[in-house]
């Protein structure tokens, strides 16, 4: 059935609000003193969601952002800030949640649409859990088939140029730097002072995609898994970080890892679907 333009945005938020409403019910527990909050749109949900658990149950916890957004929607919502900087060593967050741009069969992640990823990547990697929320646009089988844009990487400005052309050595193609406008003249800055590239690699395989050996998944024919470009791109100089979230274990989660341990999707048909390493 067709739908207007306005329906479809109405139908999105919804299901961003669903999938964030029940992730907080199932993995906010209230003994929990420590909690990571991403950045993007769905994330707004979240902390509306933890904020309506009221004082009585908020007031004992510490809430730690991801970068000015989410701090920006913590103090909003009367909760206590804290940053990830003070976590002792040795202390982990009770739980993380977080929004992706597209999430795959084995739940890896592209995130950094909105130019946050470095310091989500900490927060996540520095939670017991990591809970993903999104809507069912976000879904997938193989990253890079709905999010075309292309990985976003974080960058030092002065080696932009330079990462540029090894990504294309690398097989992208027409990576770019990510512009500022409407907002800001020039490239796009991070809450880090960094910029962001975006490179498009086409779509990318899981270990299953290469056991029967017809494609190595190493770049050779055009087609990368997940984590050989991952690994191929964080060596890049220059590179501060990438925007794919991934694990070598494959479906195996452990705490510090950048994979969640579970992904919720807001459906277009009011349900919630989710997503755990072993479903
Ligand atoms: O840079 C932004 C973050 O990685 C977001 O979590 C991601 O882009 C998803 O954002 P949204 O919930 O707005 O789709």
């Amino acid at each position: 059935m067709a739908t207007t333009a306005e329906e479809q945005a109405k139908l999105v938020e919804t299901s961003k609000r669903l999938a964030a409403h029940q992730a907080v019910k199932d993995y906010l527990l209230p003994e929990y003193t420590r909690i990571g909050i991403g950045s993007g749109s769905t994330v707004v949900y979240v902390v509306e969601a933890i904020a309506a658990l009221g004082p009585a149950v908020t007031s004992k916890m510490a809430f730690y952002p991801t970068g000015s957004q989410s701090e920006e929607l913590i103090e909003a919502a009367g909760l206590n800030l804290q940053y990830i900087s003070k976590l002792p060593a040795g202390r982990q967050l009770d739980v993380a949640f977080d929004g992706a741009d597209e999430v795959d069969d084995d739940l890896n992640l592209i995130k950094g649409g909105g130019a946050c990823l470095w310091q989500e990547k900490i927060v996540a990697a520095s939670a017991k859990q990591f809970v993903c929320v999104a809507d069912f646009r976000k879904l997938s089988p193989r990253l890079g088939t709905a999010w075309k844009k292309g990985i976003p990487i974080e960058v030092l400005p002065m080696a932009a140029p330079r990462v540029l052309d090894e990504l294309q050595r690398m097989g992208s193609q027409n990576p770019r730097i990510r512009p500022g406008l409407p907002g800001k003249a020039g490239a796009i800055v991070t809450d880090n002072g960094m910029w962001i590239v975006d490179a498009p690699f086409g779509p990318l395989l899981l270990p299953k995609d290469t056991e029967s050996g017809a494609q190595t998944g190493n770049g050779s024919n055009g087609a990368w898994t997940v984590d050989a470009l991952a690994d191929g791109l964080i060596k890049i100089p220059g590179v501060a970080e990438i925007g794919l979230f991934y694990g070598k274990n494959g479906l195996q989660v452990a705490s510090g890892a950048q994979k969640p341990v579970a992904a919720y999707f807001g459906m277009a048909d009011g349900t919630v679907e989710v997503r755990t390493p072993s479903s």
